[in-house]
Order: structure tokens, then C-alpha cells, then sequence
């Protein structure tokens, strides 16, 4: 078992970083550590307990819920009360943000914005899923935090991470340091660290979007889709279309590899159909710190002011080129439609 390093430990080694530092936020991780490992108890054995299908409900996104989306919500929510250091969480599956009022979490600054669990449509037919969380220091001193302290840009995050229900179970995180990975070891019940300092390949030629909404497309889109498509291996066309339909796996995938991932308004999605807070902007933070970039279309997504706790955003989201060259096609394409002026 030698040279294996836990995460609980990497975070403890890693918090010397952080001069002010006095554990609050290594506390929060493990607490965030310890709910997914029971999320992903139930999701590794889901067809032999009731967690399969739809719960019944609906969400203020008018999306159906599944049982399993209730389940994680419900274990994230336990563990960040529990664990004292979350004063807010704003979740995917609850309509208002949700005060976290409990005597140890008195004096808790911490705000969690969190997608229990991502890639939903995947969760009946054993495809890999997830979880987002994003992490932000309240603003407000005193009193109970405010929607205030929720509605932060993304550039004011001080952790963000996903974990990943696969063929392994992963956990990967970034504190504003660089990205590390770590592997649920089954034998120990430890994330331990396999993926040390992830670095996202500058270029790649994977292409991650839901073609079937083609029609529905901004032109900029459809042309970077032409683009990915001709032949010329110079430039390594073309691309490979991977879609795995959770964010989640297809932007990890994308991360070691290379790749874009994109979801782009639609005729069903006028504002795109990703949620800024708890999807896109940790996932923004991680791939820009791992060396990508992510925008939606036009704007860095971590400069996003947000307004609404749901609100979407259109995302160009991976390796620095290719976005660089699809938000140069979008751009194209809205100063031709007079859409934005240089
Ligand atoms: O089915 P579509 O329209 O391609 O959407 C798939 C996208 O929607 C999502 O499932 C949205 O996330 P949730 O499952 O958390 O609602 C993403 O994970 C995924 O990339
Ligand atoms: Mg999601
Ligand atoms: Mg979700």
C-alpha cells in the first residue's frame, strides 16, 4: 500500500498553501468526499436496489426527476450539514437556494452550488454519470447568508470539482492550483491519487455536441461542425464525434484527451440548455486550470455576472484551440447578423 496517497491527505498537504488557511475548506471536501462515496454505492448496484427510474416530480426546470437525483441531493445536503462548514447550497434539484441551519454550521462560510447528479438521461442504462459542486466564500459578515453570496461570478470560486460514476469511480478537483485526480479504491473506501496535476492537451480532434438539435443551431456552430468534418490531415480532420450525453463524462474525456465540448442555444434551449452556477462555471474553472478555456460563444464563462440561480448559459467548453477557433466562427457569424459590434 505504499506511496498511495489518500485525498484526505493530499488535502491536508495541500492546505500549507493557503497561508489563512485553518481547515474549514479542507473539511468541506471531505464531507463533498464522503457523500459520493455513498452516491456511488448506490449508483454501482443500482439495478438491484429501487434507485432506477423516475421519482415522480419535477423540478422548477420542468425536468423530471429521477429517484436518483432525489437520493444524491438528499445525501449531499446530509453530509455538508453534518459537516458544518456550508452555510448555503444551491442545488440542481431544489427550487430555492437552501439555508443550511444547524448548530455546528453557525459560523460556516462556505456557499455549495452542486448538480447532484449529472447526465440524468443516463442513469437506466448504466452509462457513466456524475456530480458537479462549486465552491465560494459568502460575501455577507453577519446574519444568514443571502442569495447574495450565491450569485457570484465564477472567477470568485475557491474550489470546484466533479466526480465521475464510471467504469472507475474518480473525484477531480481544482482549488485555483492546477487540477489532480484521484480513484475510488473499492478495497480501502479512499480516493487515492492517480491523476496528479491534469494538464488538458492545448489542441485535440474530439468533438463532443448533441447533433441531433443540428437544425436548431447557430450558424457559427453549424460551420465549426463542417469544419470538424473535412478532410485534411494536417490538422488532424477529421475530428472524431464522441457524445456520451452527461457533461460530466464527456468533458473528463475530453480533459485527457483533448476536445470541445458544446452545447449551444437550440430552438428548446434558447438560453442553452447548462446551468451557469452548478454546471458551467466549475466545470469552466477546472478545464481553465488545467489549461483550456471555456466561453459561451462570445464571453469567458467565469465572467458571467449571474442574475438567477438556474440561469443557463450557451458552453464552448475545452482544449484552448479548438474554442478559440469555434468562437471565432460565432463571431463571424454575429457581426455579419450585426448581432455584436468589434
Ligand atoms: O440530452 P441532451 O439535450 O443532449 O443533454 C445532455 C446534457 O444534459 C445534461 O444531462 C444536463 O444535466 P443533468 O442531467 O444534471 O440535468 C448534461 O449532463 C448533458 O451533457
Ligand atoms: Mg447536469
Ligand atoms: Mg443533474
Amino acid at each position: 500500500m505504499s506511496g498511495i496517497k489518500t485525498l484526505g491527505q493530499f488535502i491536508i498537504e495541500k492546505q500549507a498553501d493557503f497561508s489563512y488557511a485553518k481547515g474549514e475548506l479542507s473539511r468541506l471536501l471531505r464531507d463533498i468526499g464522503i457523500a459520493a462515496k455513498i452516491v456511488n454505492r448506490e449508483v454501482n448496484k443500482a439495478g438491484l436496489v429501487d434507485i432506477l427510474g423516475d421519482a415522480g416530480t419535477v423540478n422548477i426546470q420542468g425536468e423530471g426527476q429521477k429517484k436518483l437525483d432525489i437520493f444524491a441531493n438528499t445525501q449531499f445536503i446530509s453530509a455538508l450539514t453534518s459537516g458544518g462548514e456550508c452555510c448555503i447550497v444551491a442545488t440542481e434539484e431544489e427550487d430555492e437556494f437552501v439555508p443550511i441551519d444547524s448548530p455546528v454550521s453557525k459560523n460556516a462560510k462556505y456557499i455549495v452550488c452542486i448538480d447532484p447528479l449529472d447526465g440524468s438521461s443516463n442513469i437506466d442504462v448504466n452509462v457513466a454519470v456524475g456530480t458537479i459542486f462549486s465552491i465560494y466564500r459568502r460575501k455577507s459578515t453577519d446574519g444568514m447568508a443571502t442569495i447574495a453570496d450565491v450569485l457570484q461570478k465564477g472567477t470568485e470560486q475557491v474550489a470546484a470539482g466533479y466526480v465521475i460514476y464510471g467504469s472507475s469511480t474518480m473525484l477531480v478537483y481544482t482549488t485555483g492550483k492546477g487540477v489532480n485526480g484521484f480513484t475510488l479504491d473499492p478495497s480501502i473506501g479512499e480516493f487515492c491519487l492517480s491523476h496528479p496535476d491534469l494538464k488538458m492537451p492545448e489542441d485535440g480532434s474530439i468533438y463532443s455536441i448533441n447533433e441531433g438539435n443540428y437544425v436548431h443551431f447557430p450558424k457559427g456552430v453549424k460551420k465549426y461542425i463542417k469544419y470538424a468534418q473535412v478532410h485534411d490531415a494536417a490538422t488532424n480532420r477529421p475530428y472524431t464525434s464522441r457524445y456520451i450525453g452527461s457533461m460530466v463524462a464527456d468533458i473528463h474525456r475530453n480533459l485527457i484527451k483533448g476536445g470541445i465540448y458544446i452545447y449551444p442555444t437550440t430552438a428548446s434551449s434558447p438560453n442553452g440548455k447548462l446551468r451557469l452556477l452548478y454546471e458551467c462555471n466549475p466545470m469552466a474553472f477546472i478545464v481553465e486550470q488545467a489549461g483550456g478555456f471555456a466561453s459561451d460563444g462570445f464571453k469567458r464563462i467565469l465572467e458571467i455576472e449571474p442574475v438567477e440561480l438556474h440561469q443557463r448559459s450557451s458552453i464552448f467548453i475545452g482544449s484552448k484551440k479548438m474554442v478559440r477557433m469555434a468562437e471565432q466562427m460565432m463571431t463571424e457569424f454575429a457581426l455579419e447578423a450585426g448581432a455584436i459590434n468589434m
